[in-house]
């Protein structure tokens, strides 16, 4: 394996100017290292700056590692730790300086110019360069259990939590599965700094319960979709039953907000399904045609002309369809698999026919959950999890079903 080349910051306040610009030199004529950032300071701007301006630079990513110097290598490691995800630690022995990263994945190595020598100093920061953190070893798990301290248990509760707990699936799982979270309005930001802070950005979609048909005006109350994608919204849920039962909320309106998901270039998840499970499949495919119709602006079109009628500017021919038959949500059970295959299947054929250029999905929600994927055969393209997707455990579990990979 070739060894990593870091992106350094390095940085001091005016204790520590003449050891940081000999390991900057050093640094440069590292082949180990292709960039040095140099944050200051060699005037007497205060340590804590000088420090968190490093530290951010390593938690935003730009940078790999930092290395600072004051007189003591104490305020420094202090003020560095303060920004979030940042491990800071000093040390002025060899063994320290390799455990710092070896044990902690310290990202950020402090000095102190009036406790080492320079020479000590200069051959430790060389050293420092040569440690890699192993994602394998034991000491992962103690890192991630201060990762879990330092998002606090003051912080938000209810979904954030399930977001937090739901963001574990490794890399590779969430590389064959589309996986989205919807949280409620508020936890949105966080589910997406949280999912970017761990690497899974791209990954795990994050996504809205609902929105604003409109990006602008008098709507008080209301979730515009362009802030949505703005704060980093892919996908926004629409026409769940309980807002058509709850709050009125019909098929038209729900078109409305289909048009305002696609112009923001999100990907609308519209919810469709029979309200009881007298008619059978027949009834069912009746039910959710007719809802699907006019979510989709179908009636009456031209599919050649369906794509772009209506929607204007940037187009994403995407649609998720959540087919969730109401008397199967919060049951006991999910609706049979014969039930939900039959159904999506002939929802599927004739949206084949009707919709060119549209790239649509059916998944299925309702009690859905850990041993319902490999039932369906197939013939649906995903699950929709509600009281399952709250609990990490089985979110995890049923999104490695949908994998296909073993726990
Ligand atoms: O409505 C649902 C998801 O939005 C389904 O919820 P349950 O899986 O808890 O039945």
């Amino acid at each position: 394996m070739s060894s990593p080349k870091w992106k350094i910051a390095i940085g001091c306040d005016d204790a520590g100017v003449s050891y940081k610009n000999k390991i900057k030199a050093d640094f440069s004529q590292d082949p180990r290292v292709v960039s040095v950032v140099d944050v200051g300071t060699d005037d007497n701007t205060a340590y804590p700056h000088i420090a968190a301006a490093a530290a951010k630079l390593v938690a935003s990513g730009e940078v790999d590692r930092a290395l600072l110097i004051c007189g003591t290598g104490l305020g420094v490691a202090i003020a560095a730790n303060k920004i979030k995800g940042v491990r800071a630690v000093t040390a002025h022995d060899s063994f320290s300086v390799e455990r710092a990263v070896l044990s902690n994945n310290a990202q950020v190595l402090c000095m102190g110019e009036r406790v080492v020598g320079l020479e000590l100093a200069r051959r430790l920061a060389k050293e420092w360069l040569g440690y890699v953190f192993d994602e394998t070893s034991a000491s992962a798990a103690k890192v991630a259990a201060i990762h879990h301290y330092e998002e606090g248990e003051g912080g938000l509760s209810g979904a954030p939590e399930e977001v937090k707990g739901g963001c574990s699936p490794a890399p590779l799982i969430l590389d064959a599965v589309d996986t989205f979270v919807i949280p409620d309005f508020l936890s949105v930001r966080e589910a997406v700094r949280i999912i970017g802070e761990r690497g899974l950005g791209g990954k795990i979609v994050v996504g809205a319960q609902d929105c604003c048909s409109e990006d602008h005006g008098a709507y008080t109350g209301e979730v515009s979709p362009k802030v949505l994608k703005e704060v980093g919204c892919g996908i926004v849920e629409l026409g769940h039953a309980e807002r058509k039962r709850l709050f009125g909320e019909t098929d038209e309106d729900v078109r409305r907000k289909v048009q305002g998901v696609w112009r923001n270039g999100m990907c609308p998840l519209v919810c469709v399904g029979e309200i009881g499970k007298e008619g059978g499949i027949r009834g069912a495919v009746e039910e959710v045609m007719q809802q699907v119709e006019v979510v989709l602006g179908l009636k009456g079109a031209d599919p050649d002309a369906l794509i772009t009628r209506g929607i204007e500017g940037e187009v994403e021919k995407e649609v998720v369809l959540a087919y969730e038959p109401v008397w199967a949500i919060g049951a006991e059970e999910p609706a049979s698999a014969e039930h939900v295959k039959g159904v999506v299947s002939t929802v599927r054929g004739e949206l084949e026919k009707r919709t060119k250029g549209l790239n649509v999905r059916i998944i299925y929600g309702g009690s859905a959950g850990p041993g319902l994927w490999e039932k369906l055969d197939g013939e649906v393209d995903g699950l929709f999890l509600g009281r399952f997707g709250h609990d990490p455990g089985q979110f995890i579990k049923t999104v490695c079903e949908v994998a296909g990979v073993g726990l």
